[in-house]
């Protein structure tokens, strides 16, 4: 079988002729974004309940994962997702790729897009090297996490919200530390629910990107919510949901800052933080370090949820893989 411009149409191929990408929030619209969330809860009881069914939904497919960093949950979240959904896996390590003696980003991407139908990515370069992996109209590139985003850990954090929470719209969210790729996300996210609030205080020189509080900020506009962002812990909400942190080394960036330490000190997540918000949850995109980011109390205490956001993060892979490698549903 081929379509009609004469690319095979493989088992994950869409018919569409477009391959859906995942390199940044701001592929998904609103409604897109939801989707996801919502399936992502789905099958987290899917999971749970053991439902044979899910094992069947890429069956046939074949997904790759190529990760040049670090990572202990979103690797293992996407290749646990593939093979729970019954897709085929190839893992690809910083040194396996002919990437390495010289091909270039674009055929390697052109060449991989006749053999998988999803390749899950992490560099610590910039969103521009999995856009050029993604030139090709066949295989879904999704970005598990640059320097610049990590799009599919907000996808874990709303799945969680909108376990714990019942819903999203309205919901108020403290993010305290680095405007990182994971504020980044987060703040993409949340901003198209109707009514939410997300309140950043990131340490001065260390806030959002200019380009990211704008986008954030149009999304708000669209949709009715609010980005307050400020560089000192003086002025806090009245009350929030949840409070969020991430440690204070961000992959595959530098501080100039040698004092940067003292610039972020007053950022901690600790009980007396807490204690102004008597009933909010505290979420963690981990790896955490006590006594640094977060206390100890506070990780470990009742009102953390940061194990089963990290938890959440292969149901959200789940929904991501089915979207992304062309499951019937989508
Ligand atoms: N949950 C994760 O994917 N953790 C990996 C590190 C995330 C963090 N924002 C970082 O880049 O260091």
């Amino acid at each position: 079988m081929t379509s009609t411009d004469g690319v095979p149409a493989g088992a994950g191929r869409h018919h569409s002729g477009t391959a859906r990408h995942l390199l940044t929030l701001a592929d998904l619209t609103a409604a897109d974004l939801d989707r996801l969330v919502e399936r992502g809860c789905a099958i987290a009881a899917e999971v749970r309940a053991g439902d044979p069914a899910l094992a069947g939904i890429l069956r046939g497919r074949v997904a790759g994962v190529y990760f040049t960093r670090t990572s202990t949950r979103t690797r293992t979240a996407f290749s646990s997702a593939a093979l729970r959904l019954g897709a085929g896996l190839i893992a690809y390590g910083p040194g396996d790729l002919q990437l390495n003696t010289g091909e270039t980003i674009e055929d390697t991407g052109r060449v991989l897009s006749g053999m998988l139908d999803v390749l899950v990515v992490r560099t610590a370069g910039p969103v521009a090297e999995m856009a050029a992996l993604a030139a090709q109209r066949r295989m879904a590139v999704v970005n598990a996490m640059s320097a610049e985003e990590h799009p599919t850990q907000a996808l874990a954090d709303l799945t969680t919200l909108r376990a714990r929470f019942g819903a999203l719209p309205g919901l108020r969210v403290l993010y305290v530390g680095e405007g990182n790729n994971t504020a980044t996300a987060l703040s993409l996210a949340l901003t198209r629910y109707p009514g939410t609030e997300l309140h950043l205080r990131t340490p001065p020189g260390y806030g959002l990107p200019p380009a990211t509080a704008l986008k954030a900020k149009e999304y708000g506009a669209a949709s009715g919510a609010l980005l307050v962002e400020r560089h000192d812990m003086a002025q806090l909400p009245q009350r929030v949901d949840a409070v969020y942190t991430t440690r204070w080394q961000t992959t595959g960036t530098t501080k100039p800052d040698p004092d940067w330490r003292a610039a972020f000190a007053p950022f901690q997540v600790n009980e007396t933080l807490m204690d102004r918000y008597p009933d909010a949850l505290f979420l963690h995109d981990l790896p955490a370090h006590r006594g640094e980011e977060v206390t100890a109390g506070v990780l470990d205490g009742p009102r953390s949820v940061a194990f089963e956001q990290a938890e959440n993060k292969l149901y959200s892979a789940m929904a991501v893989l089915e979207r992304a490698a062309g499951g019937d549903r989508w």
